[in-house]
């Protein structure tokens, strides 16, 4: 349990796209939650669930169409105004880390000129004692400092983009997919680290995943997504473990265990 204040407040936002053909898709509708200082939210549902659009709703990528975001209860939409100090601490507030950080990191830059040139934008006061501190925390050592992300496992590919998004100490790191991509050893590894970061400088996680054994291995609360809305939410002990809705209940099945018949996946989840 975490009784400290809320920190992340989502106040009921919505996105619709435009479709080629003319139409609308209203990819989240109503979506609201909170996340208190220090805490942790899994995002799950199925593909399309509209899970990223949340993700980026939070970050800034996509604008709301409706609804509000809001850090320490400041709302985020206002940044924009706010000119380059204003964004620069915006973007301080939340950072976002990928599910392949091969399109987000930089193939011309070493892991170090990488956090290098993170810190020098955000005018950080002593970028070479923070570069050392950020590889070591997460694990990255001198030969890595100077690769390039092709030179990288992807292990490590994700260790760096999880050290850049920390090195302007974001409250709050979103995290979409940020382990799908990689085999079930580093997967845990990097969990681990993502605990330990957590427990370390007191920043809050929003782990979107498709992934349910990952969200109930890495978060306090899980909010559930169908269609855009949220089906259920709570703390994720209970939410995984005694599902109230009957769409968390056939996500759950869908998932292969021991004795798992494929054939209990094959029903649609989205009827
Ligand atoms: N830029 C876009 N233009 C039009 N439709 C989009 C766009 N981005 C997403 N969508 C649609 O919005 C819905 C929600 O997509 P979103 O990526 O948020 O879901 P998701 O739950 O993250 O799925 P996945 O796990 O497959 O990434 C989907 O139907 C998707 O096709």
């Amino acid at each position: 349990m975490n009784d400290n204040p809320p920190l992340l407040v989502v106040d009921a936002v919505r996105k619709t796209y435009r479709l080629p053909g003319g139409g609308r898709l209203t990819a989240a509708d109503k979506v609201s939650f909170t996340v208190p200082g220090g805490g942790s939210l899994g995002i799950v549902g199925e593909s399309g669930s509209g899970k990223s659009t949340v993700a980026r709703m939070l970050v800034g990528l996509i604008r709301p169409d409706a609804g509000t975001v809001a850090v320490d209860g400041r709302e985020r939409g206002q940044a924009r105004r706010a000119g380059r100090r204003g964004r620069l601490a915006r973007a301080r507030e939340i950072q976002m880390v990928f599910q392949d950080p091969y399109l987000s990191l930089d193939p011309r830059l070493t892991s170090g000129q990488c956090l290098r040139t993170a810190l020098r934008l955000h005018d950080h006061p002593a970028v070479d004692a923070r570069v050392t501190e950020l590889l070591d925390q997460v694990g990255l050592g001198a030969r890595e400092s100077d690769a390039r992300p092709h030179e990288l496992s992807g292990g490590q590919r994700q260790r760096l983009a999880i050290a850049r998004a920390l090195a302007v100490d974001p409250r709050i790191l979103v995290l979409d997919e940020a382990v799908a991509a990689l085999d079930v050893s580093i997967q845990a590894q990097i969990l681990q680290l993502l605990g330990e970061v957590r427990q370390d400088t007191g920043v809050a996680l929003v782990f979107v995943s498709h992934d349910l054994a990952v969200v109930r291995h890495i978060t306090d609360e899980t909010m559930v997504m169908r269609r855009g809305t949220v089906v259920e939410q709570g703390p994720t002990e209970r939410v995984l473990g005694a599902p109230e809705h009957d769409y968390t209940r056939r996500l759950l099945a869908s998932v292969p265990h021991e004795g798992w018949d494929p054939a209990d996946a094959r029903q649609p989840v989205t009827s």
